[in-house]
C-alpha cells in the first residue's frame, strides 16, 4: 500500500495543496498547531472513509462550506483514486471517479497511532468496542452490516421496552439473538489472535508483564435467550436492552490486573501501542498487504523503549508518515509544517526529495 500524493483543499486550517510521499519514512515535524495531526486525519479519512469528529462540519475550514480531499493510492499494484467530499452534515466517498460507502474502499489501507490511545486502555468499554468493532469492520464487509443492523434492532427494542410493546419483545429478541450471535462468534475468532500479536507486541516493547485480552461479554450465544428470560423485569424497568455485543467489552489484563484500574500511565501507553501494531499485523494478515502506517506526534513519547519501538516499526514498512515537533529520525521525506503549509526541507541525511508545489489542487 503506497500513498502517492494526497491533496486537500479547505480541509481544516491546511492551505490548498497537493503533497508527495515517496515510500519509506516522511517526516513532518513543526510548532504544536501547525497542522500535522489535521494532515494525518485527512490521509486517514480519504484511506479508509473513517473520522471520529462529531460533526462533519468541524473537517471544513472555517469560514467554507465545503471540503475536498483525494489521495491516489498506489495497492496491488494498480493506482486508484480515493476522494472525499465534505459539506454540512453531508460526506461523498468516490474510488476511480464512482460512488461508494465506506465499506467499499480498501480497508486495510492505513493504520493510525495517536497519543490518546491511551484512552483505549482508561477509556469505558465503548471506546474498546469502538477499536474492536472498527477494525472487524475493516476486515469483513459482513461483520460490519451485521453489526449496523443489530445496532439498529437494539434502537427499536428499546423503544418498544420504553413503549410497553410486549407483543414485539418476541420478534426483536429473536432478531437479536440471531445478529447478536454471529457478532460474537466473529469477536471471539479475531480476539483470539489479536490477544496473540498484541502480547507478542506487548513483550517486544520491553514490558515485564504479560498482556492477555479477552472479551468480556454480558452474554453468550448459548445462552443468549435464557438470559433474556432471566433479565426480563430489570430490562423493563430500565427501558433499555442490558445483554448482548453492544453491551461488552474488550478486557485488558497486565500482569495479575484489570489495566483500566490499575496500569500505571506508561503502561497504559504501551498497551495502547500493542493494541495498534496487532491492528497493523493482523490487517497485514488478511489483505497480505501492510498498511500505511501514521504515527502522531512521536516526540511525545520520551520513553526510550516506546520511541525506538515506534521508529522501528516506521522504518518496517513500506510507507509511514511520522508527525512530531522535531523531524523523526531515518526519513527519507522531510516536510516542515506551519500554519497549515507543509514545504519540504533536507532531511537529516540529504537534500528535499520534492520540490514546492503547495498550491496545485485537482478538483
Ligand atoms: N475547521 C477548521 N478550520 C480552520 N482551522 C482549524 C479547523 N479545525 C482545526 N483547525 C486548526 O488547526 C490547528 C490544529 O492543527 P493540528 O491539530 O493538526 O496541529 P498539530 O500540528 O498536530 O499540533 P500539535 O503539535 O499541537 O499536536 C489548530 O490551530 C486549530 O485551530
Amino acid at each position: 500500500m503506497l500513498l502517492q500524493t494526497l491533496t486537500t483543499l479547505n480541509y481544516r486550517n491546511l492551505a490548498p495543496a497537493t503533497l508527495h510521499f515517496p515510500a519509506g519514512v516522511s517526516a513532518v515535524w513543526g510548532p504544536n498547531g501547525a497542522g500535522k495531526t489535521n494532515l494525518l486525519e485527512a490521509v486517514y479519512l480519504a484511506l479508509t472513509g473513517l473520522s471520529d469528529v462529531g460533526r462533519l462540519e468541524q473537517l471544513v475550514q472555517q469560514g467554507e462550506k465545503e471540503a475536498y480531499v483525494r489521495a491516489d493510492l498506489l495497492q496491488g499494484g494498480s493506482l486508484s483514486v480515493l476522494e472525499v467530499g465534505l459539506g454540512r452534515g453531508r460526506r461523498t466517498l468516490k474510488a476511480d471517479g464512482v460512488r461508494v460507502r465506506g465499506l467499499e474502499l480498501p480497508r486495510g489501507s492505513a493504520v493510525w497511532i495517536r497519543p490518546e490511545d491511551s484512552e483505549l486502555v482508561f477509556g469505558g468499554p465503548s471506546l474498546r468496542r469502538a477499536y474492536l468493532d472498527e477494525l472487524l469492520s475493516r476486515i469483513s464487509a459482513r461483520y460490519a452490516q451485521q453489526l449496523s443492523r443489530y445496532e439498529r434492532a437494539v434502537a427499536q427494542r428499546n423503544a418498544a421496552l420504553r413503549a410497553g410493546e410486549e407483543w414485539a419483545m418476541p420478534i426483536w429478541e429473536e432478531t437479536l439473538i440471531k445478529l447478536g450471535s454471529e457478532i460474537m462468534e466473529v469477536r471471539r475468532r479475531a480476539v483470539s489472535r489479536l490477544a496473540e500479536l498484541a502480547a507478542a507486541a506487548n513483550a517486544a516493547l520491553g514490558s515485564a508483564k504479560p498482556l492477555k485480552l479477552e472479551l468480556v461479554e454480558t452474554t453468550t450465544p448459548e445462552t443468549f435467550r435464557a438470559d433474556f428470560a432471566r433479565r426480563a423485569a430489570e430490562e423493563r424497568a430500565r427501558g433499555s436492552t442490558v445483554i448482548g455485543p453492544h453491551r461488552d467489552d474488550l478486557g485488558l489484563t497486565l500482569g495479575d490486573f484489570a489495566a483500566g484500574d490499575y496500569a500505571s500511565r506508561g503502561e497504559a501507553r504501551t498497551i495502547a501501542l500493542a493494541l495498534r501494531k496487532a491492528e497493523l499485523d493482523l490487517l497485514q494478515e488478511r489483505f497480505g498487504e501492510m498498511p500505511l502506517l501514521l504515527i502522531d506526534d512521536f516526540s511525545a513519547e520520551l520513553d526510550p523503549a516506546r520511541r525506538a519501538f515506534l521508529l522501528t516499526m516506521a522504518a518496517s514498512v513500506p510507507q509511514a508518515i511520522v508527525t512530531g515537533t522535531e523531524e523523526a529520525p531515518g526519513a527519507v521525506q522531510s516536510l516542515s509544517a506551519e500554519a497549515g503549509t507543509f514545504s519540504p526541507a533536507p532531511t537529516e541525511s540529504g537534500e528535499p526529495e520534492q520540490a514546492p508545489i503547495a498550491g496545485q489542487v485537482v478538483a
